[in-house]
């Protein structure tokens, strides 16, 4: 078989649709400022979409007829409306130009939505990788096992990302996507209170005001910001709240505590530039994650829907 990665390339549709990072760009930029939620929305879909079937806009599949989709996979009904919605709005926005129309897939789309996300919240933006097709399938069941859960230890985080041909530093990088975003209070209720709590990684303070944030009882639905410091803003702030014990979700916090990866914390708390560079190179690797070519996949006309 080809190496799907090699297929990828900047500008890949300057021939059909030379206007699309600016058509997409557009849309992300009203999309943002409407609500700063579709920040980290998008991002976190994107990642979402790129560890089950690769990037291909899978887990935007809606469930019909007899097929239940990605997206309705326990792992998946937190991702927030406002990542499938702005795809979609992308999808419309380039379909809207008569040369354009099906020719952009939709996992491109969302791997341009992704860019322009972080880079309209402050971070280091980057030319994406392009050429990606849509897949054919989308099954709840293809989840299982696929994501990683917010209590695992370093070893199962490695494992999961190291099934995506991504390294420690590629993994830990990309945790930073954690930088913006929101976590409903049951993803860390744990850590808050029960046989184990407080965990005694977490800072004191940092756990009453969680406390305070989610009590017992809280509804379902409340949700607290993921960096408590700048949470809409995409920078290396995640770094330095780890080191002071303020990761939200155990998953984070380990990062720090485990020797391992200790190092590489404290070299992008202290860097925001390394930490840019090793978020770029990061997010361009996940990007070739299970890449769909030739009769792999095709182009959806609509990204909810299967061809
Ligand atoms: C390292 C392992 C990871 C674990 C265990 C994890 C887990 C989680 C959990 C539990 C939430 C909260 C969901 C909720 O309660 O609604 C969350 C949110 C989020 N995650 Fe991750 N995640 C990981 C890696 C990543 C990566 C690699 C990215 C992207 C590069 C990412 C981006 C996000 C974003 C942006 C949010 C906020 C979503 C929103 O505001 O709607 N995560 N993650
Ligand atoms: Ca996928």
């Amino acid at each position: 078989t080809t190496c799907a990665a090699q297929q990828l390339r900047r500008n890949y549709y300057s021939g059909v649709c030379p206007n699309v990072e600016t058509i997409v760009r557009g849309v992300m930029a009203r999309k943002v400022q409407q609500t700063a939620t579709a920040i980290g929305a998008t991002v976190r879909l994107f990642f979402h979409d790129c560890f089950v079937e690769g990037c291909d806009a899978s887990v935007i599949v809606a469930s019909a007829g007899n097929n239940t989709a990605e997206k309705d996979h326990p792992n998946n009904l937190s991702l927030a409306g406002d990542g499938f919605d702005a795809v979609i709005r992308a999808k419309a926005a380039v379909d809207a130009v008569p040369r354009c129309r099906n020719k952009v897939s939709c996992a491109d789309i969302l791997a341009m939505a992704t860019r322009d996300a972080i880079a309209l919240a402050g971070g280091p933006s980057y030319a994406v990788e392009l050429g990606r097709l849509d897949g054919l399938s989308s099954s709840r069941s293809s989840v299982d096992g696929k994501l990683p859960a917010p209590f695992f230890n370093l070893d199962q985080l490695k494992r999961v990302f190291a099934a995506n041909g991504l390294s420690q530093a590629d993994m830990i990088a990309l945790s930073a996507g954690h930088t913006v975003g929101l976590a409903h209070c049951g993803t860390f209720a744990g850590r808050l209170r029960g046989p184990s709590a407080p965990d005694p990684t977490m800072d004191r303070s940092y756990a009453a005001a969680l406390q305070a944030e989610c009590p017992a009882n809280v509804d379902p639905r409340a949700a607290v910001s993921m960096d408590p410091v700048s949470p809409v803003t995409f920078d290396n702030q995640y770094f330095k709240n780890l080191q002071a014990g303020k990761g939200l979700l155990a998953s984070d916090q380990v990062l720090y505590t485990d020797p391992r990866s200790r190092p590489t914390v404290n070299a992008w708390a202290q860097s925001s530039a390394a930490f840019n560079r090793a978020f770029v190179a990061a997010m361009t690797k996940l990007g070739r994650v299970g890449v769909k070519t030739g009769a792999q996949g095709n182009i959806r006309r609509n990204c909810a829907v299967l061809n």
